[in-house]
């Protein structure tokens, strides 16, 4: 709770004073509703009864009955307004933090992270925010203030009566904690399962295209049938609770304390104790007795809406408590050391390098390598040999051990981030398009110029397909550029790389998808850039890397072989000869 009341306060940010704002006219709304039954009664008790019938005083103290009620209606009225305002203000920054977090969060929780439940987080779950200032604030906080004044005005009345109504307040507190127990751990589970059913929906959506093909539509459509059921069944859980326990005995409780009053006050009438002035008092306390149990009932019923707000606002709690990557700051030292890097200095340099996803299961072990400026380096190996690994280690999406990566001669950790991803493109073996036009998609909200765009897709050779669709660079290409063919696509990814003017570029399999002649267009590419970027290839296709200057061959996490495509053929039994000869086999 103290976590989601901190979450709300950064939220609130600027707009803060609003609250301290609703807060002041609640307190004023409230006043004035327990003001309003005291005039009543001595309308009653000073002009009614005694049948003093002062016209005008009877017509003020009408009047401030009515008064009073309509200012503290409008007074309400305006303190919704500003609390709703700051409560959809608080979202949307809540939503635009944990938005921006998530984009910060290392590769290493993607690992684990399941999208639909992502996706969860930063809608449904910022959104239930909103429900904490309406349900505590509006609710609670009004509740609270009108009953702390009622209580007070009934004391100032007739002590005595006021201790009878206060005594079975307990009552309600015991009712609550019991309707707690019983729909808390639904409230909870009833969640759990709504972010189940977006994470399942994300993932059939995603994956249609296997789950088709392996014709488990049937499969899929079961379970999430019956994940929806379980939802079903919580949600009736919990308005069970509500409605079998809550409801009826707070009513109860209700008509219990009316009945109570009325018989002390009729027992103190008739030992003739009190005069029968006192009417009014009972008007009075008839009238607060529902602005009692009223508030009371309100902040029950409001309990299973702020229990959902507090579960909700905790997953996002915990979402922004995932450290985020390491900051990498642009150092003045390490951009002067880039600098003066000469053309011998490596532009990769790895060092002893080990790393293991999880401890000591090491996937890399011992690796040194030197790649020089501008070379052309491929890296093959069997599945699981660690390729795709290192290439995470130099994109710094996993932290390698300080110092056993250097590129340019400046550890990986001293380059500052924008540095880092200005110098090095990606090549990714999705080339994961935006359903946005083609020009967007090279670009990536670098607002690049257009020239540089165009020079981008023309060494990729891509130029001559943008121009060949109907609005050429401005023309759509569907979502996950369903509009073009994987080969294109995959020009495209390339474009984007080359469009940041990266001094290396890195393909992650980047030609596994593509058919040969697209394949040599890529290598095209890639000879054009030959000396002017240094290039590093992971490649299945042995095709793609046969003119690198370097193949580096690994296995099981260490290198096995390195050398120009005909020395390594030249190994009789090498690991790269038997890997290309059985892919011209199969071929
Ligand atoms: N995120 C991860 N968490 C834990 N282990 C991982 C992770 N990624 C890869 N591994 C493990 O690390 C080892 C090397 O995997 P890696 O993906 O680097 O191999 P690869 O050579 O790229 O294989 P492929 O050619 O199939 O892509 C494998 O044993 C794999 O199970």
């Amino acid at each position: 709770m103290r976590r989601a009341t901190g979450l709300l306060k950064d939220a609130a940010g600027p707009d803060g004073h609003h609250l301290w704002w609703a807060v002041l006219w609640l307190v004023i709304a409230a006043g004035l509703e327990v003001v309003g039954p005291l005039l009543g009664k001595r309308l009653i008790d000073e002009h009614l009864l005694p049948r003093v019938l002062d016209w005008q005083a009877m017509a003020l103290l009408l009047g401030g009955v009515v008064l009073t009620g309509c200012a503290a209606s409008w007074l309400r009225y305006l303190q919704l307004v500003r609390l709703s305002g700051l409560a959809m203000r608080s979202v949307q920054r809540l939503r635009e933090r944990v938005y921006g977090h998530v984009l910060r969060l290392p590769m290493a929780f993607f690992d684990r992270a399941i999208t639909g439940q992502l996706v969860s987080r930063v809608t449904n779950d910022t959104e239930a925010v909103k429900g904490l200032y309406i349900q505590v604030l509006f609710v609670i906080l009004d509740s609270t203030i009108v009953l702390i004044g009622t209580i007070l005005a009934m004391a100032w009345l007739d002590w005595r009566l006021m201790l009878l109504v206060v005594a079975l307040m307990p009552c309600v507190l015991l009712i609550v904690w019991l309707y707690q127990r019983l729909s808390a751990p639904a409230v909870a589970k009833a969640r759990q399962l709504r972010s189940d059913i977006n994470a399942q929906v994300a993932e059939s959506i995603g994956g249609m295209n296997v789950l088709q093909a392996n014709n488990a539509q049937e499969r899929f459509a079961e379970r999430f049938f019956r994940t929806n059921e379980d939802q079903y069944t919580q949600r009736v859980a919990e308005i069970r609770a509500n409605a079998w326990l809550l409801r009826p005995a707070l009513d109860m409780l209700n008509i219990v304390l009316l009945a109570s009053v009325i018989w002390l006050f009729g027992q103190r009438a008739e030992s003739a104790v009190l005069g029968v002035a006192e009417v009014g008092v009972l008007y009075a306390f008839i009238s607060y007795i529902a602005r009692v149990i009223e508030p009371l009932i309100q902040i029950t019923t409001q309990f299973s809406q702020l229990q959902q707000s507090v579960v909700a606002t905790a997953r996002v709690a915990t979402l922004l408590d995932e450290a985020g990557v390491p900051e990498y700051r642009d150092s003045a030292a390490a951009d002067a050391a880039n600098e003066a890097a000469s053309h011998d200095t490596p532009a990769i340099d790895i060092r002893h390098l080990d790393f293991a996803y999880v401890d000591n299961q090491k996937v890399l072990h011992d690796l040194s390598l030197q790649i020089p400026q501008g070379a052309f380096y491929g890296i093959v190996g069997h599945t699981g040999s660690g390729k795709s690994t290192l290439m995470s280690l130099l994109l710094r999406y996993y932290p390698a051990p300080r110092g056993s990566i250097l590129m340019n001669g400046v550890p990986l950790d001293d380059i500052g981030n924008d540095a880092f991803r200005a110098r090095v493109g990606l090549v990714p073996q999705d080339p994961f398009l935006l359903a946005a036009s083609a020009r967007e998609n090279i670009d990536m909200g670098r607002n690049l110029p257009p020239e540089r765009i165009e020079q981008a897709a023309r060494a990729a050779h891509a130029h001559d397909f943008i121009m060949a669709l109907e609005n050429g660079y401005d023309t759509l290409l569907g979502e996950g550029g369903s509009r073009l063919s994987s080969g294109q696509k995959q020009l495209i990814a390339i474009a984007r790389a080359l469009a940041g003017e990266p001094r290396v570029l890195m393909l992650d399999e980047a030609t596994s998808r593509i058919d040969s002649s697209t394949e040599q267009i890529v290598q095209q590419a890639l000879d054009e850039l030959r000396g002017q970027v240094t290039i590093i290839a992971i490649a299945h296709r042995l095709s793609t890397i046969r003119d690198a200057d370097r193949i580096v061959v690994l296995n099981h996490g260490r290198i096995e072989e390195s050398g120009p495509h005909d020395a390594l053929m030249r190994i009789e039994g090498g690991l790269y000869q038997r890997l290309y000869l059985l892919q011209q086999l199969a071929a």
